[in-house]
This record gives C-alpha cells, structure tokens and sequence, in this order.
C-alpha cells in the first residue's frame, strides 16, 4: 500500500481520496447535534436517529417489496451462502427514492455523484449477511475495475426500516459492537481511518433473523465519481 507522500508512487489504495472525504464527513457531523459517535477507537461509526420517518419507512419496505421477486426458489438461487437476504436496487428514478437519497448525501456531505446507488435488502428467517468488509479487497478480481469506476468505497450509510422480532443485529465483529435494528435510524461510517487506510475493524455481519423480517437500505460511497 502507498503511502501518497512520494509524487512518483501512484495513489492506487486511493488513500488521499479516503482521508479527504472521511474528513469531510467527520466536519459535517462534527457540527450536528442528531448525530451520536458511537465511542469507539477503532472505528468512526455514527448513528442517526429518526432519519427516516415512519411512513418513509413504509413507503422504503413497499419498494423493496416490489423489487424483490417473491418466489423462494428465487431467493434461494439468489444467495450465495454469504449474503443470503433478497438484495436489489430500488428504482433510483423514483422521486421518493431520490428525496431519500439527496437526504443521506447533505447528511454527509458527500459528493453526490460519489454515491453508488441505493440497495434494498429484505432478510426473512434465516438469512443472514456474514462477516464482510464493505471495501474492496486488493487481491480480488473486481478491484482493479472498481478502482477504474470511482475508486475505493468511503463511507457506508445504512438505514434500518423496521423492527426485527428476533434477531438481525448489525455486528460489528472485531470490535463487539452489536446494533439493535430501530426503524429510521441511520448508522454511518467510515471504511478506512483518518489517515486514509482501509480499516480492518470495519468487519460487520447481519446477523441471522430469527422471527419476523428486516429490512434496510445500504448506500456506499466512493471517492471519486461513480459510474
Ligand atoms: O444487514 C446488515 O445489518 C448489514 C448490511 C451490510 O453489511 C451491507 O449492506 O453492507
Ligand atoms: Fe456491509
């Protein structure tokens, strides 16, 4: 990994990109009195209560609904083993979708054309999204696209939609932080630490669901214009 300080080496882990918006972001919450920093060391991770109204919630869950296909044995096709929820991008056309999605960009304050766009995922009993960092590992064959195609993912926002009657945390497995989904809660955080480097202790994992569903939206942000 390069450190960037040498003109001559080619910034390809995208750290000054990593350090540049994770300062950003941290300005931004710095100065917002709705956003809790979860205390930890290791990772800068924020959450947001009430980012999403209820009836917003709702109208996100009926989206989801309406792109996940239905049938089982497509969910079962569909899961790798890894990430075993239905998963898929609600219609970024959409005005509803797009109002959410101007919202989590001026939260942040994160370059709009930064953002990946938003995915819906609907986890029934059983399924589960394992242990995963959510930047890209160098050594795998995507990398060097991903790279081409905006860069390394910088922040992560993630909000959970519903509440789950068992089960579904969000874990963060290397730090022992475990969240209770709560419907239009908003989390936060950064993939890589202040110096730019990608952060180990970003491991996390929806856990299984137990009882009833859980749902959430992800969007993932990279460092430079996404396409
Ligand atoms: O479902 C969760 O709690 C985690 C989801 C997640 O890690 C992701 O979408 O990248
Ligand atoms: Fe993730």
């Amino acid at each position: 990994m390069t450190t960037g300080t040498n003109s001559e080496i080619p910034d390809n882990a995208d750290q000054s990109g990593l350090k540049r918006v994770g300062r950003k972001v941290r300005e931004r919450l710095a100065a917002n009195p709705a956003a809790y920093k979860v205390p930890s060391e290791e990772v800068e991770l924020y959450a947001i209560g009430d980012f999403m109204t209820p009836a917003e919630c709702a109208k996100m869950m009926e989206l989801i609904d309406a792109t996940a296909k239905p049938s089982r044995v497509f969910d079962l096709e569909y899961s790798d083993g890894y990430r075993t929820s239905y998963s898929g991008d609600v219609d970024p056309h959409d005005p509803f979708v797009k109002k959410i999605n101007r919202r989590i960009d001026d939260l942040l304050d994160i370059k709009p054309e930064y953002g990946e766009t938003i995915q819906g995922q609907r986890y029934m009993p059983g399924q589960e999204f394992q242990a995963h960092h959510d930047w890209f590992h160098p050594d795998t064959s995507y990398w060097e696209l991903e790279m081409k195609r905006g860069g390394q993912r910088s922040y992560t926002a993630m909000v959970f939609l519903n509440e789950v009657a068992a089960g579904g945390t969000t874990d963060f497995t290397d730090i022992g932080l475990s969240i209770d989904p709560k419907p239009g809660v908003l989390l936060a955080w950064n993939n890589a630490d202040p110096e730019g480097i990608t952060n180990l202790k970003t491991m996390h994992a929806g856990r299984p669901v137990l009882q009833g569903s859980k749902y959430i939206i992800t969007k993932w942000y990279r460092t430079k214009k996404w396409f």
